[in-house]
This record gives structure tokens, C-alpha cells and sequence, in this order.
């Protein structure tokens, strides 16, 4: 057993659970889905039926949500008569905290008994066949933080959670990956959804031009800064993700070009993808069968 001690930033177990015993003792939902929202989608929040919101800033060991486009707050409720939880808002590296602290709401999921997540973002299109607006599931992801040692497993491990080396080859389930092509070719949506490599950097900044072109020749087809540190985190505690990018603006590659990343634009992509996005993820939920089978 870890002392709690040993923990690098408050991610040990017995503080996640303190903060899982917490929600449940205020909460009835039993969540078995969890959801993240990313910038501009916190939409998806407003779906849970019956919902309870918790701030981040009372929630015991919970780190406080600083960035515009996040709401800061967990929901509980059902979608689709699944019993869910949802971050409104997510924690990310440039906010200051350390990489085990902003991931620690999954273990607090885990603790809580959720068995799948879900999770968004917005991201720049590196893939020149990308346009603004597409949704790409995310099939596998860069972890450019990790390069230089900025895992959020650094540390003792807890075997409670899960093993020290886990294995990522399998990080993005394969089954929810095809029931999202499923869906969305169900639902119309196949001229705008993709299926991809995001790398995660630190920001805040916006990639620079060189930078872009690297990142594509390296095999990223879009570029963020949140997602793959959750479910490298996920993952290890043995819950199955799933992933969306929704290419909010286009990565700058030319020399040339006018173009300017800016977050305003970011969340103003989410507005107009929003109710899309929220169809496709409650009809993914809607499918989900009640068991954590690793299926990848
Ligand atoms: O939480 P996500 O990854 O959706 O947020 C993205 C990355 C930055 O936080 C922000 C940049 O506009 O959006
Ligand atoms: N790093 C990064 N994150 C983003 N989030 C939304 N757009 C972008 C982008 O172009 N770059």
C-alpha cells in the first residue's frame, strides 16, 4: 500500500477515494459512464437528465478549472437511463498543476465505479484533408509531454489502480471506435467525421509553423493540448475510452498564410458542432452494454 505521503500531488489512493466517498455520500447516480467536456463542448453536460452539480472549488483535492469555455463543475445524472457523470470543464498542463493532479478526476471515476469514458476536445487539423468543423475519433495519440518524462504515471505506482507498465497499443477501444463510425453514418454525419493521430503538447502557445510541419510529418493528423494524458491515466485504472477532436481551427503549415490560432475561434467551432456531437456521443450511450470487456 502507498502511504499517502508518497503521493507526488494529492493523486494518491487514499485521496482519491476520500474524494470519490465524498460524491457518492452527496450523490444517489451510481455513475458507470464518465464524460469529459472540452473547450467549447460543455453542451454535453446540459444532456444528463435529473442533473446534480458539484463545483470543482468545493470538491475535496479537486484542482479549480481556470480557462474560459469551462465551466468548472461535475454533473451527475442519466443519459439515456445510464447513470453518468460529467466533467464540465477539464484541467490542462499550462494551467499549472502538476500532470498527476490534472488527471485525477479519472481515478476519481474509477473509484466512483465508471467503467467507459468519453471524452472531447478541440484541436488544429494538421491533416490538410481536415477541415474546420470535422470530428476526428481519436484512434491513437502522441504523448510529446511523455517524450521528456511528463507522465502522469510518474511516481510510486499503486497496483490498486493498475500495473507499472501498462500498455497503450490498445488505449482507444476498437469497438466504440466502430460503433462511432456506425452512428455517425446512421446519423448523416460522414462527410465532416475522420478517424486519426492527435499529439498532445503542453501549451498554452499555439503551435508555430515549423512546429505544425513537424508534427505531421511525425503521423499526427491534429494537435491539442488535453485528452491523452487522461486517458494514458484511464487507461492504467482498466476503464475502456473513447475519444472525439473537434478540428476547430486549422494548424497553420504555410508561410504564407494569413491564418491565426485563437481560443475564440476554438469555441466558437464548438457552438456550431455542439448539437451534432451531443447526438452522437447520447447515441453512443444509449448502445453501451453494461460491462467493462476490453474489446480493442
Ligand atoms: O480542453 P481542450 O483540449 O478541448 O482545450 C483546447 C486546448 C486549449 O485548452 C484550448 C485552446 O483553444 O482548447
Ligand atoms: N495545441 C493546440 N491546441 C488546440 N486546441 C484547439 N486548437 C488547437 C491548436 O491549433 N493547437
Amino acid at each position: 500500500m502507498l502511504p499517502v505521503s508518497e503521493s507526488l500531488c494529492g493523486e494518491s489512493y487514499e485521496e482519491c477515494k476520500a474524494t470519490a466517498d465524498w460524491l457518492l455520500s452527496n450523490t444517489q447516480v451510481r455513475p458507470t459512464v464518465g464524460i469529459v467536456c472540452g473547450s467549447g463542448l460543455g453542451g454535453l453536460a446540459e444532456m444528463l437528465k435529473d442533473p446534480q452539480y458539484f463545483k470543482y472549488c468545493d470538491i475535496p483535492n479537486f484542482p479549480k478549472s481556470t480557462v474560459h469555455g469551462h465551466a468548472g463543475r461535475l454533473v451527475f445524472g442519466t443519459l439515456k437511463g445510464k447513470p453518468c457523470v460529467c466533467m464540465q470543464g477539464r484541467f490542462h498542463l499550462y494551467e499549472g498543476y502538476p500532470i498527476q493532479k490534472i488527471t485525477l478526476p479519472m481515478r476519481v471515476f474509477k473509484l466512483m465505479g465508471v467503467e467507459t469514458v468519453f471524452l472531447t476536445n478541440a484541436a488544429g487539423g494538421l491533416n490538410q484533408d481536415y477541415k474546420v468543423g470535422d470530428v476526428m475519433i481519436m484512434k491513437d495519440h502522441i504523448n510529446m509531454p511523455g517524450f521528456a518524462g511528463n507522465n502522469p504515471l510518474v511516481g510510486p505506482n499503486d497496483d490498486r489502480f493498475g500495473v507499472r507498465f501498462p500498455c497503450m497499443s490498445d488505449a482507444y477501444d476498437r469497438k466504440l471506435r466502430q460503433m462511432a463510425l456506425d452512428v455517425a453514418s446512421e446519423l448523416g454525419y460522414n462527410d465532416f467525421f475522420r478517424e486519426g493521430v492527435y499529439c498532445v503538447l503542453g501549451g498554452p502557445s499555439f503551435e508555430t509553423i515549423a512546429e505544425c510541419r513537424m508534427l505531421h510529418k511525425l503521423g499526427a493528423d491534429a494537435v491539442g493540448m488535453s485528452t491523452a494524458h487522461e486517458v494514458i491515466v484511464a487507461r492504467h485504472a482498466g476503464m475502456r475510452c473513447f475519444a472525439l477532436s473537434l478540428i476547430s481551427n486549422q494548424a497553420v503549415m504555410d508561410y504564407d498564410s494569413q491564418e491565426k490560432a485563437n481560443h475564440e475561434e476554438v469555441l466558437e467551432t464548438g457552438r456550431l458542432r455542439a448539437e451534432q456531437l451531443e447526438k452522437l456521443v447520447t447515441t453512443m450511450v444509449d448502445r453501451l452494454e453494461h460491462n467493462n470487456n476490453d474489446s480493442s
